[in-house]
Parts: C-alpha cells; sequence; structure tokens
C-alpha cells in the first residue's frame, strides 16, 4: 500500500553525498503527502548553496518512482543551515551559525575579492550572510560591495548600543573602514584590534545568519588570534596565488589555522591562469601552476578551486558589482560560485562530523 511509511522506507537508502548519511535518518525529509497516484515531500538540505541539489533531487526522485501506484514524485526543495559545534571555552555569537574566517599569508592575492564573492553567492543562493571586513590595513569590502559612502548607525539595543550593518546584494556588512580615519597611520590601528573585533562580533545587530564571512587582515597575526580565541569558527579558507613565495606565506597560515584548532575548511588558488578577454579560449599561466594543488595535497587539505585572473573580476570590485552578479557566466564568476557551495558543503560536513 502506497503510505506515508512506505515512501520514508524506499528513500532511507539515498544518502546525503557529502555526509555519507541516509537522508531520512538526517530528517531531510520531510512533510511527505500522498494523493492518490502522485507523492510530494520537503527535501531539507544543510545549506541553500548545496553543490549536490539537483543529484539528490533526483536521487530521490527514482527512488521513489520504483513504488508501485506511483506515477508523478514532486519535491519542495529548503535549507536549514546547521549551527556549528560549540567549543566549551568559545563564546559563541547568539543568532550567528557559522563563522567562517577568509585569510591568505600574503597580501594583495585577492583575499578581499574572494571573501565578498562568496558572501554574495551564498546570499544569493538564499543563505543569511554577514561579512566582517576585519581587514584593518586595507578594508576595501565596502567598495567591493558598492557601499563605499555607506554609514554605519549606532541604535540603542536590549543589551546596550548595537552598530546597525550596511546592506547591498543580500549581504549585512561591517567594516574597519567606517571606523578608522583613511588618513589615520597604519601602526595606529593595530592595538584596536583586538577591541574592535570583538565589538564587531557582540555588537553589531546582525539578525540571525547562516553564515558570517570574515575577511581578514593579511598575514598571522592578532587578528587571527583574536578571532580564534573569542568565538567557536566553522572554519578557515586560504586564498593563495600560484606563485611559490605566496605558497609558502599560504603554508604557514594554514598551521596557524590548525595549531588553534580552527578547521582549515580548504585552499582557494586565485589568479590561476589569465584569461584574455579578446581570446577567451586562451588560458595563460601567468603565477606559474598547480601550486594550489600540490600545497593542498601536501597539507592535506582540499583545494577549493582556482579562480582565473580576469580583467573584468577587478573591474566588478572597482565598480562595486562583485563578478559573480556583474557577470554570472564568466570563468572567474562560475569558479567563485563554486567555492562558495564548497565552502558550504564543508561546514556542514563539519557540523555532523
Ligand atoms: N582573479 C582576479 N582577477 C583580476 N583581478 C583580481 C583577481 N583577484 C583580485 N584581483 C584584483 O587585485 C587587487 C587586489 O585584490 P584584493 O583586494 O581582493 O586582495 P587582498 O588579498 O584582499 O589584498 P589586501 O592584502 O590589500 O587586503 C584588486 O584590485 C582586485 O580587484
Amino acid at each position: 500500500m502506497l503510505d506515508t511509511q512506505s515512501v520514508l522506507e524506499v528513500l532511507r537508502p539515498v544518502q546525503d553525498p557529502e555526509l555519507q548519511k541516509s537522508l531520512v535518518d538526517l530528517n531531510m525529509i520531510r512533510n511527505v503527502q500522498i494523493e492518490g497516484d502522485k507523492v510530494s515531500f520537503t527535501l531539507v538540505l544543510t545549506t541553500p548553496a548545496c553543490p549536490l541539489r539537483e543529484f539528490i533531487v533526483e536521487d530521490c526522485q527514482n527512488a521513489v518512482k520504483q513504488l508501485p501506484g506511483v506515477e508523478s514524485v514532486e519535491v519542495e526543495v529548503t535549507a536549514e543551515t546547521p549551527q556549528q559545534k560549540s567549543l566549551p571555552d568559545r563564546q559563541s555569537v547568539p543568532g550567528i551559525k557559522n563563522i567562517i574566517a577568509v585569510s591568505s599569508g600574503k597580501g594583495g592575492v585577492g583575499k578581499s575579492s574572494v571573501a565578498v564573492n562568496i558572501a554574495v553567492a551564498l546570499a544569493d543562493k538564499g543563505a543569511k550572510v554577514g561579512l566582517l571586513d576585519a581587514d584593518i590595513y586595507g578594508p576595501n569590502a565596502p567598495n567591493m560591495l558598492g557601499l563605499g559612502n555607506a554609514n554605519v548607525m549606532v541604535k540603542q539595543g536590549t543589551n546596550g548600543e548595537v552598530l546597525e550593518p550596511a546592506f547591498n546584494y543580500g549581504v549585512k556588512l561591517v567594516s574597519m573602514a567606517f571606523l578608522i580615519d583613511p588618513d589615520q597611520p597604519v601602526i595606529w590601528r593595530g592595538p584596536m584590534l583586538n577591541g574592535i573585533i570583538r565589538q564587531f562580533l557582540y555588537q553589531v545587530e546582525w539578525g540571525e545568519l547562516d553564515y558570517l564571512i570574515v575577511d581578514m587582515p593579511p598575514g598571522t597575526g592578532d587578528a587571527q588570534l583574536t578571532l580564534a580565541q573569542a568565538v567557536p569558527m566553522a572554519g578557515a579558507v586560504i586564498v593563495t596565488t600560484p606563485q611559490t613565495v605566496s605558497l609558502l606565506d599560504a603554508r604557514r597560515g594554514l598551521k596557524m589555522f590548525q595549531q588553534l584548532g580552527v578547521n582549515v575548511l580548504g585552499i582557494v588558488e586565485n589568479m590561476s591562469y589569465f584569461i584574455p578577454p579578446d581570446l577567451p579560449e586562451k588560458k595563460y599561466d601567468l603565477f606559474g601552476s598547480g601550486g594550489g594543488e600540490k600545497t593542498a595535497q601536501e597539507l592535506n587539505v582540499p583545494l577549493l578551486g582556482c579562480v582565473p585572473l580576469e580583467i573584468s573580476l577587478r573591474e566588478g570590485g572597482d565598480k562595486g558589482i562583485p563578478i559573480v552578479i556583474a557577470e554570472p557566466d564568466s570563468a572567474s564568476a562560475q569558479a567563485l560560485v563554486s567555492v562558495a557551495e564548497q565552502v558550504a558543503a564543508k561546514v556542514s560536513i563539519a557540523a555532523f562530523a
């Protein structure tokens, strides 16, 4: 007989490919309805940015169609992002499910571009996203998000004054740029870091967030230490170029996060190759090739993606329209969307591990 139980039984062997557990056991199949020969249910994924969404839906449909008497299968897809694991000695930020650092060993490798585009890509998929621009030396996320002239407002919250983040492309943003005088010497900014990072975590009206992406200053300094010691983190993403010097610094950064007990979600190789706009079928390895992959293998962390060097990516950053929105079909936008999906998937895996 066709009933809810038989539908769940036939779906039980279908696994979430990333978590390698039964969708039914993970409570990802809900609200099973049967009307004559029509079966419908809700598939609750662990992230709206699930890279394998279509495969999972197809697997579910194929499984249910095996039941005698079923003509059509309708799957409504939603997502509930899991909360990262808590740590006994770190205070999580209420409402924020996953804090992800985007870091690089070396400056100028495209860390902010990657952080901004990951944030926008996740928001575009339907996730609730915040971006904390903690890059005290080059806080350029506001410009890249078209919020160069934004001002954060201070308002009275339930526990004192709170900052209200700026908002664009579905992303809530606070940045060091909103607080520091751009003419202030960098040397005076360092000592402010610890306090400001904590303030940006706890005294901002973030609301409910699936992901808070933190654009870190380059290197292995105080900001990384402060963040890792203040809050439980879902993980860190390390951005590098294929060049040897950048890779050596990336390794240092990666080791530091590992020593601080932060899960390294993987490496993003940026500026992997150059695509000339007039010859899009050509590829030039300006900074060498394969370095990111080799480093990822050696250090036993995933390579989350390789983003090409494209003029339109730089232009998008300068104009305040991130490439994933401005030119979603470009090679760099597609690579960045895939990186965002990989990051989301790895965060889910860590939450269920
Ligand atoms: N894949 C790419 N293709 C073209 N231009 C890029 C690419 N990645 C980054 N850029 C450009 O390189 C410059 C530096 O990038 P970005 O600010 O993202 O780097 P960063 O590592 O955050 O730098 P900083 O160390 O100053 O914080 C920017 O002008 C950006 O638009």
